[in-house]
């Protein structure tokens, strides 16, 4: 008799063969840890059913293949297959599930932002839940910062599951083709991106990092349309050049109501590895950067190592606690005293405080408005109350405050 016959119940050969299976990031074997959701097997076509939701560290990637390397000598087995159960006990939560959003930017590429990007969620992860999203369509980087790879499967629903990553969640384009260089152009692109956005079965709800692409195109404006963006940090090197990039790019930002915390500056001194002697690299003042400086990043080679999430960089601390504190402030925000709070109004009573408010300014008095959505439509009813054209509605300054706080701040014509 060939050594090679099929045992009579070859399930339990296979839950056996599992339950000797260990991995780094899972606590016990893999049946004990619960990840063996299903087992079935038809002549020698086996299916495994794989269920991460009880571990939250292990990559879906990592327990994938250990279960079919193990699984495919299995004698009798020929062909092994590995599905994933839909994630977590509320899988699919929305972008607007999300607590806080912060999104890394800047106006040109190469400076550094998906490292910022990266290692300011990997900081994060310390003491949040936080998913990375990688919105740079046209060079995709995270998943390679990260050292993380597809293939990223889906749910019951067709819905697109993050890669779980040492507890963090990581989407992004460029884990949907590992390795094809990507080359989607304008509205593809866009749309792209967006899918991904709205369809991602994120399980987590706390903190997500989005790094966006580059410069103030077509998807960067879109994505921070679609999302509600509680800070944005730009990313920026202390040369003149990029210095005044930086500064026409947070411009836009502002004119788009997103609300910008900061800048990093990056690479901006080299010290020597040899003698300590801290190097400018560039001379450029940064003092006339037009956003708060949050933090002054050296150049240093431990950034180009692989940031590990839940690993605290002492050089990230500020950086850190500058959006933390942000985070905190977004979420006791006060409207200023002078103000007048439309939020929560239905529509006829938010125009008549609007009126009675404006009505009783005299010309040149200033006049602020908090709403719970872009007031910037206004600008149009305060022409028609002064009886000017909306151009001369000026200044006509909105910021976005928080998630659900913009502030319009005029004056009467
Ligand atoms: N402070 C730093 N010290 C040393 N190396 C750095 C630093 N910041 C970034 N780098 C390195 O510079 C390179 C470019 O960084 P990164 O990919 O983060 O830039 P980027 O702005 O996201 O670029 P792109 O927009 O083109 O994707 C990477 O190899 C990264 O490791």
């Amino acid at each position: 008799m060939p050594a090679t016959d099929p045992p009579d119940d070859p399930r339990t050969v296979v839950r056996e063969t599992l339950s000797d299976v260990s991995l780094p990031s899972v606590d016990s074997d893999l049946v004990s840890a619960g990840i063996v959701a299903e087992i079935d097997v038809h002549g020698s076509d086996l299916t495994v059913v794989v269920d991460l939701s009880s571990a939250p560290n292990a990559s879906s990637e990592n327990v994938m293949t250990a279960v079919i390397e193990v699984t495919e000598d299995i004698p009798g087995i020929e062909n092994v297959q590995v599905e994933q159960t839909t994630p977590g006990p509320d899988p699919g939560a929305n972008l607007e599930d999300f607590e806080h959003v912060i999104a890394v930017a800047s106006a040109k590429g190469g400076v550094g932002k998906s490292t910022v990007a990266t290692r300011l969620a990997t900081t994060l992860a310390a003491d949040r839940e936080v998913a990375l999203f990688d919105a740079d369509v046209h060079g995709p980087n995270v998943h390679r910062l990260l050292e993380v790879e597809g293939p990223v499967y889906s749910t019951d629903d067709g819905e697109p599951i993050p890669i779980s990553h040492q507890g963090m969640e990581v989407m992004g384009v460029g884990l949907l083709e590992s390795d094809v260089p990507l080359a989607w152009r304008g509205a593809m692109a866009h749309d792209a991106v967006s899918d991904l956005f709205g369809e991602t079965a994120w399980r987590s709800d706390d903190t997500l990092v989005i790094d966006l692409p580059p410069g103030t195109g077509d998807v960067v404006l879109t994505t921070l349309q679609e999302v509600p963006v509680d800070a944005l940090v730009v990313v920026t090197t202390p040369f003149e050049t990029s210095i005044t990039d930086t500064n026409r790019t947070i411009d836009l930002f502002l004119d788009e109501g997103v609300p910008v915390l900061g800048a990093v500056v990056n690479m901006a001194e080299f010290v020597c590895e040899h003698c300590g002697e801290p190097n400018e690299l560039f001379t450029d003042d940064v003092a006339d950067l037009s956003a708060e400086v949050l933090a002054t990043l050296p150049f240093d080679r431990d950034f180009q190592e692989r940031p590990v999430p839940g690993e605290t960089t002492p050089r990230f601390e500020e950086l850190t606690g500058a959006i933390e504190a942000e985070l905190d402030a977004l979420a006791t925000y006060e409207p200023p005293e002078d103000a007048v709070d439309i939020r929560g109004l239905d529509p006829e009573p938010r125009r008549d405080r609007v009126r009675e408010a404006f009505e009783d300014l005299e010309s040149g008095e200033q006049f602020r408005v908090v709403s719970d959505r872009d007031p910037t439509p206004v600008r149009q009813y305060l022409a028609t109350l002064a009886e000017v054209e909306p151009a001369a509605i000026d200044p006509f300054d909105v910021r976005r405050k928080s998630p659900d706080a913009w502030e319009l701040t005029t004056v009467y014509p």
